[in-house]
């Protein structure tokens, strides 16, 4: 099974999480932990069983070369026009390698994602098209094709009803490191009760050391 992972330029991605590091605007760090964030979701997801490629469809490739570290390849998104679009990008790069494969897109934002709780989703949908919607049970941290299938994916507001309403069946299990995604404050306070990956946990105490009032 492998797996799309799609991101914007991390300066202007998860704009709604920009005041979550606690700091006087201007001071920077946002796109830092946007690379944190997706950093651990990645490390997290190739270390899943069953996974076998990870692929960032970026934006800005450039801007993401790090990523490589985590096992995960990083290719751009060939002038997509938006989010579904780059995940079709990424679905026509692995299925050119294997047609009859299952794929997956998962987002870039689980800081708490638990190799072994991805592995349990997968095999839960067990070859169907499935999703597990987030934990607000609104929008959707992975959707899975059947082998060979389309993922036909309908990311955006509302996206966990706009999948059920395509066909895909709704993950049962209760996984919550699959469905802690990262887009507010709150979210990220979540995701710490969880428990953050290593480069999520090391962008906030280097913040929290240096931001903190002297
Ligand atoms: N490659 C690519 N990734 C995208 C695109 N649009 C959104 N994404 C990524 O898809 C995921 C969900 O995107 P959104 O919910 O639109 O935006 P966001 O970055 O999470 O956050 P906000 O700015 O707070 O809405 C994020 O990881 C984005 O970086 C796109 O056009 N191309
Ligand atoms: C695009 C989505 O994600 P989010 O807005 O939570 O990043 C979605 O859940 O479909």
């Amino acid at each position: 099974m492998d797996l799309i992972v799609p991101m914007k330029p991390p300066r202007s991605g998860k704009s709604r999480l920009r005041a979550a590091l606690g700091c006087p605007p201007g001071t920077g760090g946002h796109a830092d932990l946007v690379r944190a964030l997706a950093a651990d979701t990645l490390r997290a997801a190739t270390a899943a069983a069953g996974v076998r490629r990870v692929v960032v469809v970026a934006t800005d490739p450039g801007a993401l070369a790090e990523l490589r570290d985590t096992g995960a390849e990083v290719i751009g998104e060939c002038g997509a026009r938006d989010l579904n679009a780059a995940l079709r990008v990424g679905e026509r790069f692995l299925r050119s390698a294997d047609p009859g494969g299952v794929v997956g897109a998962l987002q870039a934002d689980l800081p708490a994602l638990r190799p072994e709780e991805l592995a349990a989703a997968v095999a839960e949908a067990s070859g169907r098209r499935a999703f597990a919607a987030d934990r607000h049970g609104t929008g959707t941290t992975l959707l899975l094709s059947a082998p060979g299938g389309p993922l036909d994916p309908r990311f955006g507001a509302g996206s966990a009803r706009a999948h059920t309403e395509s066909g895909a069946a709704p993950l049962l299990l209760p996984a919550p490191s699959l469905r802690g995604d990262v887009d507010t404050p709150g979210d990220l306070e979540h995701a710490r009760l969880l428990g953050l990956g290593e480069r999520t946990a090391a962008v906030l105490a280097l913040r929290e050391a240096s931001c903190a009032p002297r």
